[in-house]
């Protein structure tokens, strides 16, 4: 099947909604989750002085050179002992060689929470593996009020997010517009991605998220968990995303990039020192 979406998004990404509409789902039993808490494990990491930061075990993607062979469960023990907050277990595996496999493996080995990194599109495919935080891509899925704003055959974003919530999933809900944002917010949604990956092109801009942050209502912003997700690569990217108000950041390629461990200590430990020294400056500067 090669169902265009006829929503303007790049050729790698209708492959990869190509692949999700065929794979199978599950036959078995709908699961039935005991999630750990993807906020407050936000804030065991604020209150132990690190950055919130949720890293990615992300084997190769559409952007990425080459293919990461090493054991998932290894590289997810080595974010973890860096300081990850949480982590998240790519289950798509035509184009990001990720396996339902790797994160139940992940999830056993860690007491963090870890997200399911997968594009699904319908209710069934939630029970395909175990997972404290399911994604849910705005983008991909229709809502109440439009059902065919979504790509083809998937669900509502609504349905979904009823979905996730009675199999005991938290549901990350990735937006990548102020349009988006707003439909996650009507639908419910209390963890809430911006992606500064443009979906369309593959190009990142870090400036997706302050815009898409700042269109928060302030009345909504107490409530809702905030992670900016994509093109995070340095110390001065997390200090840029925090300032504009994100609450966590997902870092998946600058950490699979060499030493995980390290790489993870280095966005999740010296970000949150240097906040620390500039706050310092900033008072003494007073
Ligand atoms: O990462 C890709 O190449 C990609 C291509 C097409 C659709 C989605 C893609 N990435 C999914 C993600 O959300 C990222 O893996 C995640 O946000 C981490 O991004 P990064 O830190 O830039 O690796």
């Amino acid at each position: 099947m090669n169902t265009s979406s006829g929503q303007g998004l790049a050729p790698a990404v209708e492959r990869i909604l190509d692949a999700a509409r065929t794979r199978d789902s599950p036959a078995g039993d709908r699961v039935a989750v005991d999630a750990r808490d993807l906020p407050a494990a936000f804030e065991t990491a604020t209150a132990a002085g690190r950055t919130p930061l949720i890293a990615e075990v992300k084997p190769t993607s559409p952007t990425t050179d080459g293919t990461r062979d090493d054991d998932p469960v290894e590289l997810a023990t080595e974010m973890v002992d860096g300081g990850a907050a949480a982590l998240s277990v790519l289950t798509e595996p035509e184009h990001f060689g990720g396996s339902t496999d790797s994160l139940e493996r992940v999830r056993d080995a860690v007491d963090v929470p870890v997200l399911r990194k997968d594009f699904l599109l319908r209710e069934r495919q939630l029970d395909a593996v175990e997972s404290d935080v399911v994604l849910l891509i705005a983008r991909f899925l229709g809502s109440e009020d439009d059902p065919d704003a979504g790509v083809e055959g998937a669900d509502t974003l609504e349905s979904m997010l009823a979905a996730a919530r009675d199999r005991g999933f938290q549901a990350l809900v990735e937006v990548h517009t102020e349009a988006e944002l707003e439909r996650a917010l009507a639908a419910g949604a209390r963890i809430v991605g911006v992606n500064n990956r443009d979906l369309a092109k593959l190009e990142v801009d870090l400036g997706t998220f302050e815009r898409v942050a700042d269109a928060v209502p302030a009345d909504a912003r107490g409530d809702v968990t905030l992670i900016a997700e994509s093109g995070v690569a340095t110390t001065d990217d997390v200090a840029r995303m925090r300032a504009a108000g994100a609450d966590a950041l997902l870092v998946g390629s600058a950490i699979m990039d060499g030493d995980v461990r390290e790489n993870t200590r280095r966005l999740a430990e010296e970000s949150a020192a240097d906040a620390v020294d500039s706050s310092d400056t900033t008072e003494t500067t007073q």
